[in-house]
């Protein structure tokens, strides 16, 4: 069926399935499994998808997606566009024979919803130290869209109570210090507060700044970062308008009278502010990846490798994705 620009097509949403032997193919099987309006185009291997159904015991109608639109999708099925694996999977057990297969996914993704023929792309955990055990230099998908689209991003976790966006991603803790510099900070706060409007539909966001140091360094008695680049940084913006809070020490930045004081939290490193949400909102949080020229939500947890292929996994933050990625694709239509 060829719907005209203005008829009521449903969205389609790219859908990437990660580390074909973690959890991801058997959670785009229940996320398919859903009522949600999107049209689903999976890009992986379609036995690997059968395969997946058939271990969680769920039933699926795999179509081959033929590009064209589509105005509604029964729950139970799924559109595919075949990608085909290098090596049977074997759940629990990633195969770095596979990493191409991985790879070709994200380009695919990256490369159709740049050219229009996807609205978002929506990815499933990959196992990160299975594509470098291949020989590929490789940090995460939110480094690998960047690299491909010539942007600057931000990683951004937001569960429906608290959002947290990260200084920097996925380096050793000693390389983190380095890596935070005036340009860098600058640049950061700037993507954060014009998505935070764009996207999340703040007109003046509020955003809390991590310390890099305990207790925000006390003032310079356990560190400089704070003195030498946060502060300065943050003066400078709050002369052009922005509203930034702190640099809030981490330890307390999360506590309930803190919480009403801001939008999202910028923290200097992953795992200074992930926990937290990660502990009390896992099964509702979605990684979106700011400053892309696309649409990109992600799930808040990895492969879980001790449950692949028992189909225990919960798709809850699949779904949570997938519903921002049609949100903020409705946005993108008005
Ligand atoms: N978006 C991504 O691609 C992404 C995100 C996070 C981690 N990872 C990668 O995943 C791999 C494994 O990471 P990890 O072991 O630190 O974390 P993990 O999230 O895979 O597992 C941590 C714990 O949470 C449980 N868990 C995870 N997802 C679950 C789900 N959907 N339902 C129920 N329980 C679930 C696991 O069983 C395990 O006990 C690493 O290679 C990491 O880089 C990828
Ligand atoms: N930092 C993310 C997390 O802890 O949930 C995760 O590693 C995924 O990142 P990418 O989606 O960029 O691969």
């Amino acid at each position: 069926m060829q719907l005209g620009v203005n008829s009521l097509a449903l969205p389609r949403l790219a859908l990437t399935a990660g580390e074909p032997a973690g959890v991801g193919p058997e959670l785009l099987i229940r996320l398919a499994a859903t009522a949600l309006a999107a049209n689903f185009v999976a890009l992986t291997d379609r036995g690997l998808l059968e395969r997946a159904a058939q271990r969680c015991g769920a039933a699926i109608q795999l179509l081959d997606d033929d590009g064209e639109n589509i105005a509604c999708r029964p729950p139970g099925t799924l559109r595919v566009r075949h990608i085909p694996l290098l090596e049977t999977e074997l759940p629990g057990r990633p195969d770095p024979s596979n990493a191409r297969h991985v790879l070709a996914a994200l380009t695919e993704a990256a490369d159709g919803c740049r050219s229009g023929r996807y609205a978002a792309v929506v990815t499933a955990p990959l196992q990160k130290s299975s594509i470098n055990d291949a020989g590929i230099r490789f940090s995460g998908h939110t480094e690998f869209f960047a690299e491909h689209s010539h942007a600057d991003v931000v990683m951004m976790l937001a569960s429906p109570e608290l959002r947290v966006a990260l200084a920097t991603t996925h380096l050793p803790l000693r390389a983190v210090s380095a890596a935070i510099d005036a340009a860098s900070l600058e640049r950061t706060l700037r993507i954060v507060h014009e998505e935070l409007r764009a996207k999340f539909g703040f007109a003046e966001p509020r955003i809390a700044v991590l310390g890099l140091n305990p207790h925000a360094g006390e003032s310079g008695h356990i560190g400089h970062e704070e003195i030498e680049t946060i502060i300065p940084v943050m003066n400078k913006l709050r002369q052009q308008g922005m509203q930034l809070l702190g640099p809030l020490p981490a330890d307390t930045a999360f506590v309930p009278a803190q919480r009403t004081r801001y939008d999202a939290v910028l923290a200097m490193y992953h795992d200074q502010a992930l926990p937290v949400l990660k502990s009390e909102a896992f099964d509702r949080t979605v990684n979106v990846t700011l400053g892309l020229p696309f649409i990109r939500t992600s799930v808040d947890h990895g492969t879980a490798l001790d449950l692949a292929g028992t189909g225990k996994a919960d798709p809850a933050s699949l779904i949570a994705a997938a519903r921002m990625a049609m949100d903020l694709a409705s946005r993108n239509k008005r």
